[in-house]
């Protein structure tokens, strides 16, 4: 079956093989989708259309979501190329390090939240507003990265749990704008995965141990799994599904952390 055969879909947010993109774009193009890619500047052209082409794709633009033209161009580029658009993935986040460990107190200042909020929230919606000609009353859908971070404290996480927080409920407040356009806005709260995103991150490998000692699969989640989710989104299976947040995270964020030998008392 190709579940998403001829949908075209924009994915943002490769930058190696190990993204969680990565992983969707994978699955898209299994399902049968045709790709179109971003990437965040210059420095990461060549890699990215390195990993277009392993897609059969051509359509590899920049767009640092920081930069409202860049933005405002995506609809000028894609609609030089593709008369509308199925699918759009957001797999954009970023803090200033600064933020994402130690205390949560030492790494507030108004610029860093600012930053975290307008990389890693605004950029939805703005990419949203900007394609949206491309995508009404065509059953598009759009999806979007969270991590349990945004729902309970997880030590380091910090000013991001904050913004991904706000991601979500700008799925909610997306997904009732667009529902009347026939567009579908959903997030996928992810587990954790040793991507680049992940590699500055102090002590993640006792991040991703934990999840194998109390997720009830007792392992990690992989970006092929995320992609399945990802890919079931974006198609017509998940038809009846609209500003809802699902959790592809082996099951962790549903225990309170039960050991891994079970003795709890
Ligand atoms: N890795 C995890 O453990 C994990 C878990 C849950 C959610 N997530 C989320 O998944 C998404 C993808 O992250 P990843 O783990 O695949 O890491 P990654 O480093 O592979 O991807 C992060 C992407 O964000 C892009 N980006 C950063 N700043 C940008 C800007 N100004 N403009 C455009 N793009 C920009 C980078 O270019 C990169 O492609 C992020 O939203 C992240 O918060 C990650
Ligand atoms: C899990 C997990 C992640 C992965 N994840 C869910 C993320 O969302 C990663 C987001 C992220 C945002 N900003 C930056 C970085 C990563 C590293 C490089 C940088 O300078 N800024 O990040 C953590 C940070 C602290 C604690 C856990 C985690």
């Amino acid at each position: 079956m190709c579940f998403l055969k001829n949908k075209k879909i924009l994915i943002t947010g490769v930058i190696s093989n190990r993204s969680i993109a990565y992983g969707i774009a994978e699955s898209c193009k299994k399902q049968g989708a045709d790709l179109a890619f971003t990437y965040a500047n210059e420095r990461f052209k060549s890699r990215v259309k390195d990993i277009a082409e392993k897609f059969h794709s051509k359509i590899c633009i920049p767009c640092d979501v920081s930069d409202d033209n860049q933005i405002k161009n995506l609809f000028e580029e894609i609609s030089s190329k593709w008369e509308h658009l199925d699918g759009l993935v957001h797999s954009i986040g970023f803090a200033p390090k600064e933020a994402i460990s130690g205390k949560f107190l030492s790494g507030i200042t108004r610029e860093n939240f600012a930053i975290a909020h307008d990389i890693s929230v605004y950029s939805l919606p703005a990419i949203t507003k900007s394609l949206l000609p491309l995508m009404s009353n065509r059953k598009s859908s759009i999806i979007t990265m969270s991590y349990v971070g945004a729902e309970k404290y997880v030590p380091n996480y910090n000013l991001m749990g904050l913004a991904k927080a706000s991601l979500e409920s700008s799925v909610r407040y997306l997904a009732s704008d667009l529902g009347d356009l026939n567009i579908r806005v959903n997030g996928i709260s992810s587990g954790p995965i040793k991507t680049l995103a992940a590699s500055g991150i102090k002590d993640f490998s006792n991040i991703l141990n934990f999840v194998k000692d109390v997720a009830p699969l007792k392992r990690n989640v992989t970006i092929e799994e995320i992609g399945n989710t990802a890919a079931f989104l974006l198609s017509d299976l998940s038809s009846g599904i609209t500003g809802e947040i699902i959790h592809v995270d082996v099951g962790f964020s549903s225990v309170v952390g039960i050991p891994k030998n079970n003795n709890i008392i």
